[in-house]
């Protein structure tokens, strides 16, 4: 995922946010930090807790920059915010954005508008399975004459029936028409269901420093929720989002945050000791750590990004993680020539491609409203570059696999497709078999891996798997040696 920076088309809701900030009617800025600091439980829900959600919905709305940071920088800025103040507005916002077109189109029915605070109460009505009557209660004084008379109305919406698809599944129309021809109507039903859900959190163990069933057994002794995931032989799933930073097995390196869909890829890289691997555009080391792990920190693994910032971020990681083995390197692009001396002599090279990142939609609700079809148009182009460097990288008989969080055609399929009709010394691997032989069996995956979260249960992953083939010449060489 490459995370956009800029707004790209916003939806008629974020303008209107922007227009009205985030204030409308019924809103009251809290009359003290403390008030602002209140709990929240149940069914209560105090004006001050109100304001700040709809002021952080408000500025994500505008999207001009990704929802996380805008959550991220208020709570910064607000610390008197107390722990479940802070997961209710997460939460709460997040949802909205889930829903923001079913939401959006509840709004305006009414002549009313979708203001920041309008959204909230149509998603806490709708999908928090609050009522009316607990909704007036809990706001009590809060709720405007107006709202407590609309909200009623929200209760009896349109049957499912006579709601656009694109508007039913909350996506925009371009992403709607695309996913829906890829995958059919009702799988494409199955899955906005699947990414309007919140993803569980997803831990690697890290088998330089523990085995999976030794960190189950201390994680369920401190009372954590967790269980084996059913693809990765590596995974744990939480229950729960406990705050893991503090836990001794995150603190000395045994678990590491990676979604299961994400572990698998590294087992289709399958680096071994000893080998000269590169992850391409590493960011902050998800799939890096993995892999220097599957090497037993032996031999060089070299994790390249253009961003210093998102090395920067590996770098903690790495610390905690006992490898020895991972070189950082910040390159200008893909052309760098910092990469040429490497030519021809990796043995794994792993393109996680910068991309649309829509495979990422439980996590990243914003990512669907602030891109648009010219977006994924720039980001097949630049895949389509940055693997052909990766290829160059390579060495006969070395396998490249290319990997996206994106769920669209052109950033997976069309990319690897194009790829092999320009690069004949390169073949296609079976991604199924590549996992089969560690033991890995993932149902509808083929030649290539593609992961979808309502069949799989992980984000949206997709692979393709390829070999650069050994030259008549030099596989005589390599005999005779
Ligand atoms: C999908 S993210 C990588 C996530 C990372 N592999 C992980 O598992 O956490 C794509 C990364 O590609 C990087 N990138 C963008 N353009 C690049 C280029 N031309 N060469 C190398 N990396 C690039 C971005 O900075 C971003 O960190």
């Amino acid at each position: 995922m490459n995370r956009p920076t800029r707004k790209s088309n916003p939806s008629k809701t974020a303008n209107a946010a922007r227009r009205q900030g985030a204030r409308s009617a019924g809103e009251t800025r809290p009359t003290s930090r403390h008030a602002a600091a209140q709990q929240t439980d149940g069914a209560r829900l105090p004006a001050g807790l109100m304001f700040h959600t709809a002021m952080v919905l408000g500025e994500v709305l505008t999207f001009a920059h990704p929802a996380d940071a805008v959550v991220s920088r208020y709570f910064r800025e607000n610390r008197t915010l107390g722990h479940n103040d802070r997961g209710f507005i997460a939460e709460t916002v997040f949802l909205v954005l889930r829903r923001l077109r079913s939401l959006d189109a509840a709004c305006q029915a009414d002549g009313g508008g979708a203001t920041p605070r309008r959204l909230i109460l149509a998603a806490l009505l709708r999908h928090r399975g609050m009522s009316t009557r607990e909704l007036s209660e809990a706001l009590g004084s809060g709720l405007t004459k107006a709202e407590a008379e609309w909200l009623p109305t929200l209760k009896a919406a349109k049957g499912e029936a006579e709601v656009p698809a694109a508007v039913r599944r909350d996506w925009p129309d371009w992403l709607n028409a695309r996913l829906a021809a890829q995958l059919g109507e009702s799988e494409a039903d199955a899955l906005a269901a699947a990414l309007n859900r919140p993803a569980p959190l997803d831990l690697r163990v890290n088998t330089l420093k523990a085995e999976r069933d030794a960190v189950l057994e201390r994680l369920r002794a401190d009372g954590i929720a967790a269980e084996p995931t059913p693809l990765s032989p590596l995974g744990i799933r939480l229950a729960d989002k406990p705050a893991l930073q503090r836990h001794p097995l995150f603190i000395d390196g045994s678990v590491e945050v990676q979604d299961e869909g994400s572990q698998l890829l590294g087992f289709l890289v399958a680096p071994k000791r000893g080998e000269m691997v590169m992850d391409l555009c590493a960011g902050a080391g998800g799939k890096t750590l993995m892999l220097g792990a599957q090497m037993k920190s032996l031999g060089r693994l070299y994790a390249c990004d253009v961003s210093e910032k998102r090395l920067a971020n590996l770098k903690p990681r790495l610390a905690r993680s006992g490898l020895s083995n991972v070189h950082p390197i910040r390159i200008d692009n893909e052309r760098d020539v910092k990469l040429s001396r490497l030519a021809g002599k990796l043995d794994r090279v792993l393109v996680d491609a910068p991309c649309s990142g829509l495979g990422t939609l439980r996590r990243n609700p914003d990512l669907k409203w602030r891109q648009g079809e010219g977006d994924v148009a720039e980001l097949a182009a630049k895949q389509g570059a940055i693997l052909a460097a990766a290829a160059k990288l390579v060495k006969p008989g070395g396998r490249l696999v290319y990997a996206t969080c994106s769920l669209l055609a052109a950033e997976n399929n069309e990319v690897a497709d194009a790829f092999l009709a320009a690069h004949p010394g390169f073949v296609s691997v079976s991604a199924a078999e590549a996992l089969a032989r560690q033991g890995i069996d993932i149902a509808g995956a083929g030649e290539r891996l593609e992961l979808l979260p309502q069949r799989h249960g992980t984000d949206g992953f997709f692979a393709a798997v390829f070999e650069r083939r050994v030259e008549r010449a030099e596989a005589t060489a390599a005999a005779a040696e």
